[in-house]
C-alpha cells in the first residue's frame, strides 16, 4: 500500500491528504434538513447527513488528491450509525482509488492490539470464513505501550500489504508534556522515532517502509530532526491550516527525492466554505469551496517545498 500511496502522490503531484472529520456543525443546513426529513433528528439522521456531506466532498476532490484520512471519533460519537457512515466513507473512497488512512489512534497490550489490527486492517475469522471489516489501507497507532503493542499491527500489515502511521511528535499544544521529556539526554520523541525506523526496517515497499510516523506541522524543528532519524519512513504531517502549521516550514519533512511526507488538512478543506476566502461559494456549493481549498493547498505546499 505504501507503493500505491507514492504512485498516487506522483500521479496527482499533491503530497497532501484530506481529513474527513465531519462535525455536524460543519455540515451545511440543507444537507442536515434533508437527512432529518428522512430519518428525524436521530443518530441515523446525523449519520446520513455525515455520509451525504462526505460523498459530495469526495466527489469534488478525489481526482486532485492521493489519500483521505477519516477520523473515527467524528463518526463513533454517533454510535453504531456513525460507524456505518465511517464504513461507507472508507468503501466509497477506495472505489475512487484513494488511499484511506483510518485515523483510529489505537494501541494496547498485544492480544488487544491484535484485535484492533484484525478489525481495521486484516480479516477476522468466523468459523471457516474470514471477513474484512473496516478494511482501511493504513491506520494511526499510539506507541505508548511499547513494542508488543505495535507488533500485532506490523504483523497484519505484512500479511495484508497495508501500513501504519505511528504517533511520534503530535501537533497539539501539550504534546511536549511527555513527548519532549529527556531520557538519557534525548527527548522521548527521538527515542520513539528511532523505534519507528527500526520497526520499519524489514517492512520495505519499493523505496519507503510501510511503517510510517506522525509528526505535527506545528513543530518543524523537530520534524527536521525526525526526518533524519527515520529516513525510510513516510511522515504523516497534521496541523497545517486550522492548527497554524505553515507551508514554508514543511520542506524539512521531505527527503531529497521530494517524497517522504504527506500533509493533512481536515477543517481547512471540508469546512472551507465557512472561511472568509471561500465564503463567496455559499453553503450549497460547499464542495466547490473544498475543491478550491485543495487546489490552493497543493499550490501552497508545492511552492514551499520547491516541487
Ligand atoms: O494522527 C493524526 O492524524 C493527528 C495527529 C496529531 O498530532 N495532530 C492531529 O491533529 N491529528 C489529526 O489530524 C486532524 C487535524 O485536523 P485539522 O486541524 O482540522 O486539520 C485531526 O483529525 C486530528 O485528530
Amino acid at each position: 500500500m505504501i507503493n500505491k500511496l507514492i504512485q498516487n502522490i506522483q500521479k496527482t503531484n499533491a503530497p497532501i491528504v484530506v481529513g474527513l472529520d465531519p462535525m455536524l456543525n460543519y455540515i451545511p443546513p440543507h444537507i442536515q434538513k434533508r437527512a432529518f426529513a428522512e430519518f428525524g433528528e436521530t443518530l441515523e439522521g446525523a449519520a446520513e447527513a455525515i455520509w451525504q456531506y462526505n460523498k459530495e466532498i469526495v466527489d469534488a476532490v478525489y481526482d486532485l488528491i492521493p489519500a483521505v484520512k477519516p477520523q473515527i471519533a467524528m463518526y463513533e460519537q454517533f454510535g453504531i450509525e456513525g460507524l456505518k457512515a465511517f464504513q461507507k466513507t472508507v468503501n466509497y473512497c477506495k472505489e475512487k482509488n484513494l488511499v484511506v488512512i483510518g485515523d483510529i489512534k489505537r494501541g494496547d497490550i498485544g492480544s488487544t492490539s491484535e484485535a484492533y489490527a484484525v478489525g481495521h486492517l486484516g480479516k477476522v475469522q468466523v468459523g471457516s470464513k474470514r471477513y474484512s471489516c473496516f478494511d482501511e489501507d493504513f491506520v494511526t497507532v499510539n506507541p505508548y505501550l511499547g513494542s508488543d503493542g505495535i507488533k500485532p499491527f506490523v504483523d497484519v500489515c505484512k500479511e495484508e500489504k497495508k501500513g501504519l502511521f505511528i504517533l511520534v511528535k503530535t501537533s497539539n499544544q501539550s504534546s511536549g508534556e511527555f513527548q519532549d521529556r529527556l531520557i538519557d539526554g534525548k527527548p522521548l520523541y527521538e527515542h520513539v522515532g528511532e523505534k519507528v525506523a527500526k520497526w520499519g526496517e524489514d517492512c520495505m515497499g519499493d523505496s519507503y517502509s510501510y511503517i510510517g510516523a506522525v509528526v505535527g506541522a506545528t513543530y518543524p524543528k523537530m520534524g527536521e530532526i525526525l526526518r533524519k532519524i527515520m529516513p525510510k519512513s513516510f511522515i504523516l504531517v497534521p496541523g497545517y491550516g486550522a492548527q497554524g502549521g505553515k507551508a514554508e516550514d514543511l520542506k524539512p519533512y521531505f527527503n531529497e527525492d521530494g517524497l517522504g511526507a504527506i500533509i493533512n488538512s481536515s477543517r481547512g478543506i471540508i469546512a472551507a466554505y465557512k472561511q472568509e476566502a471561500y465564503k463567496h461559494f455559499g453553503e450549497t456549493a460547499f464542495a466547490d469551496a473544498s475543491r478550491q481549498a485543495v487546489l490552493d493547498m497543493i499550490a501552497d505546499i508545492n511552492q514551499a517545498i520547491g516541487r
